[in-house]
């Protein structure tokens, strides 16, 4: 593994080296003994099933135990391996820049009032500014709101941008998000900077206007020529229902920067064509399309995909991308480097768990020291060729126009140019192709970017990690519990759209990556199943005791020690994964406790609404993530750390019963304890997990009287249903 990576180069010429991390020896000896402590239990489970009559609760506990250690494994199997890497863009940079490759950006944003035109402007801004040769890279905006705000914004941006890049050249600006910049400090040295400061601020409230008045009013257009493409919005165009827009903004042929020393990148709106009829398979039929545009435009050989949140909070990273893409050692196998998904303005403890440490960072180092993190949908660098069938079999599309190895030798104005980037751009182009299938991002699932990186790996293609220390791009989080369990609900129902596919990880995965990679790629898809294990362990023992004691073993009983060895073992390995990956405690227990709200809510209802998709009784859309912080009672909650209900959804009732039943449970234990003498240290220890884990939920129920509060509804129902399970349970155990 890895042979193909010198890693003794350090002080050479390497552009990069990795290094195994220095657990590997002790974890892969824990994970022998663990697995041995796994079997010993489910054989016990079984051994019980056939001889005692407890049969119900044996195989409810049996089924649980399965499933965690089934999580158990996949994990296990991300931990044989991880590597750590870095590299050397000092000695890229070295070389002649007329040597540099060309670099397409596309950057998605699907909707203006979920998505602030401001925040995609500070994106395209962030990333036309690197320090890269300005001529040689081309920014695509992909709007599938297909929204005239989105596209006025962006004109705002091009005329900025011509005084912002080379203020940030030649200054050496860090941060070239202008909205990053200009908020960091109070005020400038120099009188450039105020200036530069006004202008920006006017631009801003120039977007803002226009977005708050919903329509793009006639004056604020000042060249004849932008114009015209406005007029494209007529009464019949919807989001849904429109016809293909593509406007060249900025052309580096032509545009020049006001001080008239660099050339400007270029900067193209794209809305592909939108009709009812045809499906648009979401954010990767935008990136099919603008695959499909830039190469009819541009076609550069190294292409980054970026959500509109995600700025660049870097300027040298696409240098250190090349790093890695250009070796000639590695380059012909390489399809893609990833960067951690790392987010701004996370409150001090994550209380969210939106950093999702173990996704992005833990699970990806031990991805590299297999085929390679897999891709995050942002913030990654591909090789074009990827999108082309596997490394030694090159498939190509259906007109030669669109191949990877074609050169583009004409201007991006060219009317014949232009008139096959909206042909290709047409929402029936794919019809009949190998786009989604073979060919380009992979449809069939509303996580586009893990089916991508998966399939991208089962052909072959190897990826690679990036995580210098400074974070190369930061996204946006969303910042109330509600947001956080929808958007995890549409990733566990995409992924169980892979688990159970064609294509599941379990069967093709293994077979075309080998074992480990399969498994890696097995827990992800599998989330949905998390919720039974949380279901079982968060209500089963505690119904049990209330009418017929303790389902777990005794202190004298060998297995009592097996039971608490594999909670506390898998639970501290996770621990020290999360802190030696740099996580702080506090963080962790955050992370926990979300991963249990998770599995009764997102998990929970993910697997539902698959279930219901599979019978055909309904579907689930992909409904983007708000990225927008108005309410600022709500962003206050956030930073101070109180659990923000907010809304009455069906989301909150499997949790709030769950703290209920354990809150009795263990005063009724306590009873026993204290008055009955009866030392029940498993149940105990049990309900006392969850009642500490479920602090938040209790003090949302009783003691708050803010917006953020557990409302009404949820309380009385979650009572309700609560009462109805305990009556049953008393029927099914007495
Ligand atoms: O029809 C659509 C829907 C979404 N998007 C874009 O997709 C991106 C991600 O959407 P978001 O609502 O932010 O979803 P998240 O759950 O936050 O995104 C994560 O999960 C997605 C897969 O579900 C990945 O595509 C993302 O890269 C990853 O950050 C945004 O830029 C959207 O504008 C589109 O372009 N077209
Ligand atoms: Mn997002």
């Amino acid at each position: 593994m890895e042979s193909h990576i010198n890693k003794d180069l350090v002080g050479g010429t390497a552009l990069h080296t990795y290094h195994p991390c220095r657990r590997i020896v002790p974890y892969r000896i824990y994970a022998v003994i663990h697995m041995c402590g796994i079997v010993t239990l489910i054989n016990n489970h079984v051994h019980s099933l056939v001889t005692a009559d407890k049969t119900l609760i044996t195989s409810l506990l049996l089924l649980a135990d399965v499933v965690l250690a089934y999580m158990w494994i996949t994990t296990a199997a991300l931990r044989f391996n991880p590597v750590h890497r870095s590299e050397y863009p000092e000695r890229y940079v070295a070389q002649p820049e007329k040597d540099f490759p060309k670099l397409d950006v596309f950057i998605c944003t699907a909707d203006p009032y979920k998505e602030p035109p401001m925040m995609v402007v500070n994106t395209a801004l962030s990333v036309m500014a690197y320090d890269y040769p300005s001529e040689k890279i081309s920014v695509y905006i992909s709007d599938d709101g297909g929204s005239s705000l989105t596209l006025f914004a962006l004109m705002e941006a091009a005329k900025f941008s011509k005084h912002w890049l080379p203020f940030c050249k030649r200054n050496n600006i860090q941060d070239r998000s202008a909205e990053v910049y200009f908020s960091s400090k109070s005020h400038f040295g120099s009188d450039e900077a105020q200036n530069l400061k006004m202008m920006y601020g006017e631009m801003k409230s120039r977007v803002e206007h226009v977005v708050d008045s919903g329509k793009v009013e006639a004056d604020f257009i000042t060249r004849d020529k932008s114009r015209r493409v406005f007029d494209l919005w007529t009464d019949k165009f919807t989001r849904h229902d429109h016809p293909s827009i593509i406007e060249v903004l900025q052309n580096s042929e032509t545009d020049m920067d006001e001080t008239n020393k660099f050339k400007m990148p270029n900067l193209i709106y794209l809305s592909r064509e939108k009709s009812k009829v045809s499906p648009h398979n979401f954010k990767a039929g935008a990136l099919n399309t603008l695959l499909r545009v830039s190469a009819v435009l541009t076609n550069s050989p190294v292409i980054l995909t970026l959500d509109c949140d995600m700025y660049s909070n870097d300027p040298v990273t696409p240098i250190r991308a090349l790093c890695y893409l250009t070796d000639p050692e590695i380059k012909s196998g390489l399809g893609f480097v990833q960067f951690p998904q790392k987010f701004q303005g996370v409150s001090k403890n994550d209380i969210y768990a939106c950093e999702y440490k173990r996704l992005f960072e833990v699970s990806m180092i031990g991805f590299d020291g297999l085929m390679g993190p897999n891709y995050h949908g942002t913030g990654c660098f591909f090789n074009r060729r990827v999108f082309y069938g596997p490394p030694s079999n090159l498939i190509l599309p259906e007109i030669d126009e669109l191949g990877p190895n074609q050169i583009v030798d004409k201007s991006i104005k060219a009317q014949d140019v232009l008139a096959l980037a909206h042909k290709v751009a047409g929402c029936m182009y794919e019809r009949n192709t190998n786009w989604g299938s073979k060919i380009g991002f992979r449809y069939g699932t509303l996580v586009e970017d893990y089916y991508t990186g998966f399939k991208l790996h089962c052909e072959g293609w190897r990826s690679v990690f990036c995580t210098p220390k400074r974070a190369a791009f930061y996204g946006d989080v969303p910042k109330s519990l509600i947001d956080v369990v929808n958007q995890q609900k549409r990733w566990t129902f995409g992924f169980l759209e892979v688990a159970f596919s064609r294509y599941s990880p379990m069967t093709y995965g293994i077979k075309c990556g080998g074992l480990l990679l399969g498994l890696g790629y097995s827990q992800n898809p599998f989330w949905g199943i998390w919720s039974i294990p949380v279901i079982v362990y968060g209500l089963l023992p505690q119904l049990s005791l209330l009418f017929r004691g303790s389902v777990f073993p005794k202190t004298s009983d060998p297995c009592f020690w097996l039971y608490t060895f594999l909670f506390v073992g898998a639970y501290a390995q996770d621990l020290l994964d999360f802190v030696l990956e740099g996580g702080s405690y506090r963080r962790w227990w955050n992370d926990q406790r979300m991963w249990l709200i998770r599995g009764l809510s997102s998990f929970f209802f993910g697997l539902i609404e698959f279930t219901l998709k599979t019978l055909n009784l309904s579907t689930l859309g992909f409904n983007v993530t708000s990225k927008t912080n108005d309410d600022k009672e709500q962003s206050e909650r956030y930073e101070q750390e109180i659990f923000d209900f907010g809304s009455s959804s069906y989301m909150f009732l499997p949790m709030t019963m769950v703290a209920i039943v354990n809150l009795i449970a263990l005063v009724w234990g306590l009873y026993c304890l204290f008055s009955l003498r009866e030392v029940l240290v498993l149940d105990l220890m049990l309900a006392s997990f969850a009642v500490v884990n479920c602090l938040p939920i209790y003090k949302a129920m009783i003691l708050r009287k803010d917006d953020g509060k557990l409302p009404q509804t949820v309380c009385f129902l979650a009572g309700i249903i609560t009462f109805g399970f305990i009556v049953s349970g008393y029927f099914i155990f007495k």
